[in-house]
């Protein structure tokens, strides 16, 4: 597969079981088959993004002294800012070229969970930026509930399966900066070859080509959504979760051409993930004789553990 099929989330939501079915199969198959979906007739308003875009970008122009205030110690990078070249992909040495941003959940009516999440981080500097932040957290994580809906389905199971794991969960929106780059890196690209940990990741249309996925073939082909289009995609958890039936496609951020150094890159994937109670364990109904159990029972939490150590955000002993 060469190219990222498209679906309109207006089916799914529509009262017409035809449709519902026909997206269902669409987007089932396209996670079977490449693992990355291009989605439109989702909840974010484009007025939504474009608002969203002006305050990051406000955000990452504030000198790095005072970027360098919002970076909190000892909660592994999981809210407010995390600074250029911290984070690296699992197995790499080199950090990635990019500085970043976590807005977290906003619990309601769960004290334990309240107390369990980092606080956000207020930008004293952006009298909008909190807002808005936390209105697109919100839109993301309704469309990617509704992604999840049809994702059990597909996986024969009941469509509400996900809802009481992802309401309050653990998600994350992460507005990310690539700066201009200004001599040869040594070995370090924009974001290196990865695949992402959590549920499902929705990243809003980048600005600036540079996506990339690996296909079955172990080609990479470039990944532009449309402006009006949510690049969607399966994450560990979810491979996982399905005993790999779900691909979590690997994918990366390549440099631009010498020509383009002097331009940022500006990308916000939102990364869907349940509470940290949530079992991983492989489906029963996705095991038998041809698919025999491929991963160790963990739960969300351990596993997320686990792999923010492998990131460098967290250390060991924390
Ligand atoms: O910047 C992008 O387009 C993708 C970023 C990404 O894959 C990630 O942060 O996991
Ligand atoms: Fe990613």
């Amino acid at each position: 597969m060469n190219t990222i099929p498209s679906v309109d989330l207006r089916e799914f939501i529509s009262d017409d079981p035809e449709q519902k079915a026909a997206f269902v199969a669409q987007l089932g198959g396209a996670f079977e088959e490449i693992g990355f979906v291009a989605l439109s007739g989702h909840f974010l308003p484009e007025s939504l993004v474009n608002q969203l875009y002006t305050e990051i970008k406000r955000f990452f122009d504030l000198p790095s002294e005072v970027k360098a205030q919002y970076e909190i110690p000892g909660i592994g990078g999981q809210r407010g800012y995390t600074s250029f070249g911290k984070e690296h992909a699992k197995g790499r040495k080199e950090g990635d070229l990019k500085e970043f941003w976590h807005f977290g959940q906003y619990v309601t009516g769960d004290s334990e969970l309240a107390s369990e999440y980092p606080d956000n981080v207020q930008v004293a500097e952006l009298p909008e930026f909190n807002s808005v932040g936390k209105q697109a957290y919100q839109m993301l994580e309704k469309t990617a509930i509704y992604v999840l809906r049809a994702l059990a389905l597909h996986l024969d199971l009941e469509e509400s399966y996900f809802d009481d794991f992802v309401i309050n969960g653990n998600s994350i929106l992460r507005p990310i900066h690539y700066p201009p780059i200004t001599e040869e890196p040594k070995n370090a690209v924009r974001a290196a070859a990865h695949g992402d940990i959590n549920l499902i990741t929705l990243l809003m249309g980048a600005h600036g080509k540079g996506l990339q996925v690996q296909n079955h073939e172990g080609e990479w082909i470039d990944a532009i959504a449309r402006p009006d289009q949510l690049m969607i995609n399966v994450g560990d958890m979810l491979s996982r979760l399905s005993n790999n039936r779900l691909k979590s496609t690997i994918h990366r951020v390549v440099n631009p051409p010498r020509e383009a150094w002097g331009s940022s890159r500006y990308s916000i994937p939102f990364f869907m993930h349940p509470v940290s109670s949530m079992p991983l364990n492989c489906l029963p109904n996705c095991i038998d004789a041809a698919h025999p159990k491929a991963f160790e029972d963990i739960t969300a939490g351990a596993y997320l553990h686990e792999r923010l150590v492998e990131l460098g955000l967290v250390k060991n002993q924390e």
